[in-house]
C-alpha cells in the first residue's frame, strides 16, 4: 500500500516500484473515479458537488470504504495472480484523513471506526505492508497545485487546498507508522529520488 499526504509523488512511486517489479505486479488506486459509483460520487463530494454531505466525515469515509469493499475481489483475484499486489491508497488512507478532519491522532476513535467498519465488517484484505511517502506538506502542496494546473478538468479539491489539514494528516500518517497499524510500516523520503530496487526488496520481505 502506498500512502501519503497529497502531491507527496505516490503515483510516481507507484510507476517506479512497477517497473522494479516487472511482470510480477499489479496496480491499482483508491477511490476508483470512473469505474464505481462510489468514486464517482466521491469526487463530487471533494468538489463540492454533494452540498452539505462532502462535510460528514464519517460519511464520505463511508464512500471510500464502499468502493474497496466492492474492489475486494478483484483485489483477491489480483493476488492470486501476482506475486505482488501494488494499491495507491487503501484503508490507511480513510483513517489518516478521516481522523485528521476530526482533529484526532492515529490513536483515537475514528482510526478504531475504520478499522471495525472496513476489517469487520466489510471483510476487506488485510495489506500485508505499508510505504508511507513522508515529504514537508509545503513541497507536497507546490506539487498538487502544478498538477492542478496541468491536468484538464481537475482542479485542486477542497482537501489538497486545505494546508492545515494536510499536515493533521501527515502527523496521523507519522503515528499509523509508529504503531505499524495493520501491517509494518516503511517511511520513504519523497523529497529525494528513492531507491525502488532497495523498496522492492523491503517489501518482499
Ligand atoms: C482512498 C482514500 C482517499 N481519501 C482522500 C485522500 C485524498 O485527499 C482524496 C482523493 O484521493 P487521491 O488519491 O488524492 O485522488 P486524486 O488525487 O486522484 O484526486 O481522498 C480518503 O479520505 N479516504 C480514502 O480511503
Amino acid at each position: 500500500m502506498i500512502e501519503g499526504i497529497d502531491g507527496a509523488g505516490k503515483r510516481t512511486l507507484a510507476e517506479a516500484l512497477e517497473g522494479a517489479l516487472a511482470g510480477r505486479v499489479a496496480r491499482m488506486a483508491f477511490p476508483r473515479y470512473g469505474v464505481s459509483v462510489y468514486g464517482d460520487l466521491i469526487r463530487d463530494g471533494l468538489h463540492g458537488r454533494l452540498g452539505a454531505f462532502g462535510d460528514e466525515v464519517h460519511g464520505m469515509a463511508m464512500l471510500y470504504a464502499l468502493d474497496r469493499r466492492e474492489a475486494a475481489p478483484d483485489i483477491r483475484a489480483l493476488l492470486d495472480a501476482h506475486d505482488y499486489v501494488l494499491l495507491d491508497r487503501y484503508v490507511a488512507s480513510n483513517a489518516a484523513f478521516g481522523a485528521a478532519r476530526l482533529h484526532q491522532g492515529a490513536g483515537g476513535e475514528f482510526v478504531g471506526w475504520v478499522h471495525e467498519i472496513e476489517l469487520g465488517r466489510f471483510g476487506v484484505p488485510v495489506p500485508h505492508a505499508h510505504l508511507l511517502l513522508r515529504v514537508p506538506p509545503v513541497i507536497a502542496a507546490a506539487r498538487s497545485t502544478r498538477r492542478a494546473q496541468t491536468e484538464a478538468d481537475r482542479g485542486r479539491d477542497t482537501w489538497e487546498s486545505d494546508d492545515a489539514l494536510q499536515s493533521r494528516v501527515a502527523a496521523v500518517y507519522d503515528g499509523l507508522a509508529a504503531a505499524d497499524w495493520l501491517a509494518p510500516w516503511h517511511v520513504v523520503d519523497g523529497s529525494t529520488v528513492p531507491d525502488t530496487a532497495e523498496l522492492a526488496k523491503k517489501l518482499a520481505e
